[in-house]
């Protein structure tokens, strides 16, 4: 506003003048006019314009008058729209006016394109004049009246300003002149309204502002005078060079001297002179010529006169208006020094205040680098804190979770324990109380049956009583009768002294008799004693040659055995197998290849042979089988160590063969016990002892210990090389005082293994089980004691690994069965040599160690190859045989009874 307010003040250099020329109305345009302070480089840098002022500069290098009023009005501010819009009309009625009375006036002249030099030089046009108007007959009486006027006043009548011709008339018309004022004239100004009508045309475009004579004090601040009056630049537009526009030639200045064009001084037939009237002959009326002369002049004289005022007046009036202008001029000069203080002034407030933004921008960035840095301190100290907390936290968590895991672990540790100390327990006690049981059984049943021999004995004794008894009676009435008799015989005696005496003669007779029946008797006796000594030698001799025939038999020998096929097999899968000597033997055996057709035609069938100890088919039955083995269960009676193998594929029939309910083991037991207590009158009294083992993985398991404890629990196998003696360290051993301990014994043992199967598992397939049965006799007449061990051996599944396609465990499982088996082969090979301190490999497997004792010398060994009637198990029937072939054809050297007599 106070620039806005200072270009005004610059702008009107003369108040109370308003510029009629349009490029004036635009005096805040800060186009460099020659004069004006705006023309002066600024002593400041200007602070960037608003939009109002480009627009108003734009609409100043455009272009003026009407045009850059009417721009104005649509886009500039107010002030400057309404200082525009009343310049605007204040030309436009100037230049209405001018259209009616002049061509080539000034505004005429300013329009769009270039800005003109100066008004002066806009008024001449390059390409000449304006069209001239058709003369009449009063113009040429101007014209020559001008021509006369600028004679006398020594005007230039060329000039452009004045170029133009004026009407007299119009000159005098109101309209023209309240245009010229641009408003009714006031009353103050009605002094100055003469003046203004003498004066030049060039003077037209100047008017008095009245408001402004009254009120404009340069002293007063621009504010004070800002209002009411609408604010014009004033400056009168200096006279300059006119210039060629084409050439840029200052053209010819005209000349003052030039002449002005030659007046015609007759009539010609252009004349229109209205008092030549050729019809009425008056132009030779010289006294009305003359008339209108003196008219004319007088009108001229008048109008000189008035112009003579005029000129007066406006003398005066240019002195009124130099005065103004010096006063102006003073003031301006004022007021550029207060300018200039005030833009000193404004300068350095400006200064101050953009060091004062500085420094407070200085302080603000600096209060923000350190707010930031505050926050990224704060930020970063926040996060170490979190970061802290958060690791602090999770420490604390980790911890916490390890001792939970880790009281938890040992809790369940604890629980494990007890509940596996519990269990055992349990099962000790379940086992301990079976055990008892059993034994209490056996206790009860032993004496329910002293009880029973005690009741016959008491009811034999009852009857020796009544009988004695009766005895007694028939003694007492013997004695009677023999007292009564006494008598008789008293008589008798005397009757028989008398014969006595007759018979003295035969008594030596009768002596002689009575030796000879005591003879007869003691010789009885004699006889009797003798054929019991021979009947005990005879059971010595028994076991002897049971023995040599068991040696006479082998050693080593061999049974087959052929499983019927189930239901669950189906008839068509069933293998050709033949027996060739069923009817007789009972030793060989057939299995029938499949049929080949040879080139010729002929179907061939490879058959392939086999011989035995004994071949049982499918219709054997366990009892059948134990009939055969029956003498090496004896054998192991009499003292020997025996070891029945059975042999055979998964699926044979092994367990069915030995553990079955009437397999070999419970049938063995039942006979041993049989002939133990049948050997009782002998003078024989056995114990036997039982322990149920199984290799599992090359590891001893007591079947008959707790469930738990297969595969945890080690048992170790110890030797007595001296007495040929193996210790099982910590296994179970149940004394078998009863056949019917055997089943309680079996039931355990594959409970045990089914506890310890997994459902991939079939712990009996993948296991060796080793049922031990130690039998220790003595004969108390006869001071004799035996030792034998029977051992019964359930051999794991003998299927080749290639063909049992098993991995992980299964594998391993296999890998140990394998080797454990070809380790039995390896010792039966072995003790097939029959070298003297030949190495037998006991020792590379725990199976072989474990019946070290009971294979080889010392021992008899039989062997049972279980075989599978399926043609699917064909080849495994094969490769079974094969291997029992080679087990037959072994000769393992005399087996050693272990018996001792008893030194008496
Ligand atoms: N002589 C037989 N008479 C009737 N059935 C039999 C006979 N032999 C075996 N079986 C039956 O055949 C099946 C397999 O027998 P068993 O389990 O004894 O074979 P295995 O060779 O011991 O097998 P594994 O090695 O898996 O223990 C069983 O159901 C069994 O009852």
């Amino acid at each position: 506003m106070r620039q806005q307010t200072q270009s005004k003040m610059v702008g009107s250099r003369i108040p109370g003048l308003k510029e009629m020329n349009p490029a004036g109305t635009n005096s805040r345009s800060r186009l460099a006019q020659p004069g004006t302070i705006a023309n002066k480089p600024p002593a400041v840098p200007q602070p960037p314009r608003t939009r109002s002022t480009t627009q108003s500069t734009e609409s100043t290098r455009t272009g003026a008058g009407t045009h850059s009023g009417a721009r104005s009005v649509n886009g500039t501010t107010r002030v400057h729209t309404r200082a525009n819009s009343h310049a605007s009309s204040t030309l436009t009625r100037s230049a209405s006016s001018a259209s009616r009375t002049t061509k080539g006036t000034f505004s005429s002249t300013v329009g769009p394109g270039p800005r003109p030099n100066s008004s002066l030089s806009s008024s001449r046009r390059p390409n000449g004049h304006s069209i001239p108007r058709p003369a009449t007959s009063l113009d040429t009486h101007e014209e020559e009246s001008h021509r006369v006027l600028g004679k006398r006043k020594g005007r230039q009548t060329s000039h452009p300003l004045l170029s133009t011709p004026i009407s007299p008339l119009s000159a005098f018309s109101p309209p023209a002149l309240s245009y010229v004022f641009g408003r009714e004239e006031p009353p103050s100004q009605c002094a100055l309204s003469g003046l203004q009508r003498t004066l030049n045309p060039d003077m037209k475009h100047l008017t008095l502002d009245p408001f402004s004579c009254k009120v404009t004090d340069p002293n007063l601040s621009p504010m004070q005078n800002r209002t009411p009056k609408p604010v014009s630049s004033t400056k009168i537009p200096p006279i300059s060079t006119p210039v060629n526009p084409y050439n840029s030639q200052p053209l010819p200045k005209p000349s003052p001297k030039r002449k002005p064009p030659p007046i015609p001084n007759f009539l010609s037939k252009e004349t229109t002179i209205k008092a030549f009237n050729y019809s009425t002959g008056g132009e030779w009326d010289q006294e009305s010529r003359e008339q209108n002369m003196e008219n004319i002049f007088n009108m001229f004289v008048s109008r000189i006169s008035q112009a003579g005022q005029e000129s007066s007046g406006l003398k005066e009036a240019v002195e009124v208006y130099k005065l103004r202008v010096g006063e102006l001029e003073e003031s301006k000069k004022d007021l550029t020094e207060r300018n200039l203080s005030i833009r000193v002034e404004l300068e350095s407030i400006r200064s101050q205040m953009k060091a004062a933004e500085d420094a407070l921008r200085h302080a603000k960035r600096e209060q923000e680098i350190e707010m930031d840095d505050l926050m990224s301190r704060q930020r970063m100290e926040l996060e170490t804190l979190r970061q802290e907390a958060h690791k602090g936290v999770e420490g604390i968590k980790a911890q916490h979770e390890l001792e939970i895991r880790d009281l938890k672990r040992r809790f369940e540790h604890e629980l494990d324990d007890e509940k596996s100390v519990r269990v055992r327990e349990i099962n000790q006690l379940h086992s301990q109380t079976a055990l008892d049981a059993q034994l209490a059984q056996i206790e009860l049943d032993k004496k329910a049956k002293e009880l029973a021999a005690l009741q016959g004995e008491m009811q034999a004794l009852r009857t020796e009583l009544d009988r004695e008894r009766k005895n007694n009676m028939n003694l007492r009435q013997n004695l009677d009768t023999i007292s009564s008799n006494s008598v008789t015989l008293e008589s008798s005696i005397s009757a028989l002294k008398a014969r006595i005496e007759f018979l003295e003669s035969g008594r030596e007779e009768q002596s002689g008799a009575f030796e000879r029946l005591n003879q007869q008797m003691m010789d009885a006796v004699a006889e009797t004693n003798e054929a019991k000594e021979k009947l005990r030698k005879e059971e010595t001799l028994r076991r002897k040659l049971h023995n040599q025939v068991q040696e006479l038999k082998g050693n080593i020998r061999v049974f087959c055995r052929v499983r019927p096929a189930l239901g669950s097999d189906g008839a068509l899968n069933v293998a050709q197998i033949q027996y060739p000597d069923q009817a007789e033997d009972c030793k060989e055996i057939s299995i029938l290849g499949p049929e080949e057709k040879s080139s010729f035609g002929t179907v061939t069938r490879k058959n392939s042979n086999f011989s035995f100890d004994h071949v049982f088919g499918p219709s054997a039955q366990n009892s059948d089988v134990f009939e055969e083995i029956s003498q090496l269960v004896q054998s192991a009676l009499d003292g020997y160590n025996v070891c029945i193998f059975c042999y055979g594929q998964t699926g044979s029939g092994k367990t069915h063969t030995m553990s079955s309910l009437d397999g070999m083991i419970p049938r063995a037991v039942h006979q041993i016990y049989e002939t133990a207590t049948g050997l009782e009158e002998k003078g024989w009294r056995y114990t036997m002892e039982g322990n149920f083992v199984e290799v599992y993985n090359e590891n001893l398991n007591d079947l008959l210990g707790q469930a738990e404890e297969l595969d945890k629990k080690k048992l170790e196998i110890r030797h007595d090389m001296q007495k040929g003696k193996t210790i099982i360290t910590d296994v179970t051993t149940v004394r078998l005082d009863s056949p019917e301990m055997v089943e309680t014994i079996l039931k355990r043992a594959a409970a045990n293994r089914s506890v310890a199967a997994t459902k991939a598992n079939e712990r009996s397939s993948r296991s060796h089980s080793v049922f031990i049965l130690k039998l220790i006799g003595e004969n108390h007449i006869t001071g004799e004691r035996s030792e034998g061990t029977l051992n019964l051996v359930d051999l794991a599944g003998s299927e080749r690994l290639s063909h049992s396609g098993a991995t992980g465990e299964r594998l391993k499982e296999t890998q140990s069965i394998n080797r454990s088996l070809s380790c039995l082969g390896d010792v039966i090979a072995a003790l097939g040599q029959g070298k003297e301190g030949g190495h037998i490999p006991y020792r590379n497997s725990k199976l072989t160690y474990l019946l070290q004792f009971s294979l080889g010398g010392n021992s008899k060994t039989l062997m049972f190859v279980m075989v599978s009637p399926l043609q699917a198990h064909l080849s495994e029937t094969l490769t079974s045989l094969k291997f029992a072939t080679k087990v037959h054809n072994t000769h393992i050297g005399t087996a050693k009874r272990q018996t001792r007599v008893r030194e008496v």
